[in-house]
C-alpha cells in the first residue's frame, strides 16, 4: 500500500519576536529597515497571545517527529530571558512528545552568563553574526552610536565558550573583507570556531540613498551598494579559503558552502536553500503575526498572510508559496539551464538574479562569474570526496590524496 503524505517536510517558519527592532545598526542590515512596513505599530514586540497560538499551530502543523524553532530578528535577545522561557514552557505543553529543537541567530553582544546557562540547559543551537578580525568586522558592524562591536561580540563568544554551548559563526563577505580570505579563515579557527558559514553581501539601493533604503528585488532601477561583494571577489574569495581547508581541515572545521556543494556532487540535498533546485520551504514570521516567503523577501508583495487569519500549513503550502519556491527552477535565463555546473549552482539565490546573460536574457545571478570559477576551480576535489563518500569512504582522504601529488 502506498501512503500519500503530501507534505512529508518538515514545516519551517523563522520567527522574529522583536520585529526588525535592534541595538546595532549595520550598515549593511537588509532587515533594520522593515520596520518602515509597521509604522503603525508602536511596538514591535510579540505578544505572549501569538507566542502561544503560532506555538500550537506549528506544531498541530508538523509531519515530521523533529521540530526546529528558530528566532532570529532585528536582535531576538532583546526579548528578556522570561519570553523564552515562556516559549518552552509552550513547547512542552503542545509537543506531545516531538523532539524540539531551538536556534537562535544573534548578534552576540548582549550575551551575558544568565543567557548562556540558559542555552546550554536548554540545548539552544547560537548562531554568531561576526564577520572575521577586529578590522573587518568593525568596518560595518556598529551600534547606534557608531561605536564598534567587535570586543562586544567576542565577549559573547568567550561567554558561550565557558558555558559549553553549540555555536556557529556567521560572516558576511562583503567590498571590504573579501580581498583578505585567509585571514579571515584562519580567525575563526583560531577563536575554535568549527562550524562556518559565509554570506556574499549583495544588496542594491535606489535614489543614491544607503539606508534605510536598500532596494526591492522587484525595483528595476536600483543600483548596487558599495559594500557589496564583487563576483572576482566572491569566486577568489572562495577558491582560496578551499585551497587551505582541503589540505588541512576536511572532517575538522565545517564550512557550510562547502558542505553543500558536496551534497549537490553526491546527488543529495544541500543544508542551504540558496544551492539547492527549488526553494519556499523556510518562511518568516513577524511580531504581528504577518507570514512572508522568505526572510530577503520580506516585502509586501510576498506576504502570505497572517495567522490571525490563515492557517499556517495553509499559508507554507499555498499555490503563492509553491510558485515561489519553484520559480527558483523554472525562471532560471538560458545560460544557467546550459552551464555544465547546475546541479551544483541553481542559479544561487533569486535576490541576486538581477544580471543580464550572454543571450540577453535577464535574471542571471549577479555573482555567475564567481560561483562559475569556484565550482570548476573545485571539480577534481569534488569527484574524489564523492568517490570516498560512495565507497563507504570518509571524504576527509582527501588530504591524503592531496599530499600525495594529486590532483
Ligand atoms: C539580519 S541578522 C538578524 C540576527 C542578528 N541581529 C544577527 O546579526 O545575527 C541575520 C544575519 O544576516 C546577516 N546580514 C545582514 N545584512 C545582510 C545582507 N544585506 N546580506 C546578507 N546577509 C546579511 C547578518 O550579518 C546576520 O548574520
Ligand atoms: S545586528 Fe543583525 S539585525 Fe542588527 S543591524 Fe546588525 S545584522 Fe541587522
Ligand atoms: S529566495 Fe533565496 S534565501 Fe529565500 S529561500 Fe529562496 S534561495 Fe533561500
Ligand atoms: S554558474 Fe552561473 S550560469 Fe552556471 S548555474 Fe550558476 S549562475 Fe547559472
Amino acid at each position: 500500500m502506498s501512503v500519500y503524505a503530501p507534505f512529508a517536510k518538515p514545516l519551517y517558519v523563522m520567527l522574529k519576536p522583536v520585529g526588525s527592532f535592534c541595538n546595532l545598526s549595520c550598515d549593511y542590515c537588509y532587515y533594520l529597515e522593515k520596520s518602515k512596513f509597521y509604522t503603525q505599530n508602536k511596538n514591535h514586540v510579540m505578544s505572549d497571545e501569538l507566542l502561544e497560538r503560532f506555538t500550537r499551530e506549528y506544531l498541530e502543523s508538523q509531519t515530521m517527529p523533529q521540530v526546529l524553532f528558530t528566532w532570529h530578528g532585528g536582535e531576538p535577545l532583546m526579548r528578556p530571558l522570561s519570553f523564552y522561557k515562556k516559549a518552552l514552557e509552550l513547547q512542552k505543553q503542545y509537543g506531545r512528545g516531538r523532539q524540539i529543537d531551538n536556534s537562535i541567530q544573534t548578534n552576540g553582544t548582549l550575551l551575558t552568563d544568565e543567557w548562556c546557562a540558559f542555552f546550554k540547559e536548554n540545548n539552544f543551537l547560537v548562531g554568531i553574526s561576526i564577520d572575521g578580525p577586529q578590522e573587518f568586522h568593525d568596518e560595518y558592524r556598529r551600534d547606534k552610536m557608531n561605536r564598534p562591536t567587535f570586543q562586544r561580540v567576542m565577549r559573547g563568544i568567550e561567554l558561550l565558550k565557558k558555558h559549553e554551548v553549540e555555536f556557529n559563526c556567521m560572516a558576511v563577505v562583503n567590498d571590504y573583507n573579501a580581498d583578505y580570505p585567509l585571514e579571515f579563515y584562519r580567525f575563526f579557527k583560531e577563536i575554535g570556531c568549527q562550524f562556518l558559514q559565509f554570506t556574499p553581501i549583495v544588496e542594491r539601493m535606489t535614489n543614491g540613498q544607503l539606508h534605510p533604503a536598500l532596494a526591492s528585488v522587484t525595483e528595476k532601477k536600483a543600483e548596487l551598494a558599495p559594500f557589496s561583494v564583487t563576483p572576482q571577489q566572491w569566486g577568489n574569495f572562495l577558491c582560496t579559503i578551499f585551497d587551505e581547508w582541503v589540505k588541512n581541515d576536511v572532517g575538522k572545521i565545517f564550512v557550510q558552502i562547502f558542505d553543500s556543494t558536496l551534497a549537490n556532487w553526491v546527488g543529495e540535498q544541500p543544508g542551504v536553500c540558496t544551492m539547492a533546485k527549488t526553494c519556499g520551504h523556510a518562511g518568516v514570521m513577524e511580531f504581528n503575526g504577518d507570514v512572508y516567503s522568505c526572510d530577503h523577501f520580506v516585502f509586501p508583495e510576498y506576504k502570505l498572510g497572517n495567522i490571525y487569519t490563515e492557517p499556517l500549513a495553509g499559508m507554507m503550502y499555498s499555490e503563492k508559496q509553491l510558485k515561489f519556491g519553484n520559480d527558483k527552477f523554472d525562471k532560471l535565463p538560458r545560460q544557467c539551464k546550459e552551464c555544465d555546473v547546475l546541479f551544483a549552482c541553481y542559479g544561487e539565490c533569486p535576490k541576486n538574479r538581477f544580471s543580464t546573460d550572454k543571450y540577453g536574457e535577464t535574471g542571471l545571478n549577479y555573482l555567475c562569474k564567481g560561483y562559475f570559477q569556484f565550482f570548476h576551480h573545485v571539480m577534481p576535489y569534488m569527484d574524489f570526496m564523492k568517490k570516498e563518500l560512495m565507497e563507504q569512504r570518509p571524504p576527509a582522504n582527501i588530504m591524503k590524496w592531496i599530499k600525495q601529488g594529486n590532483p
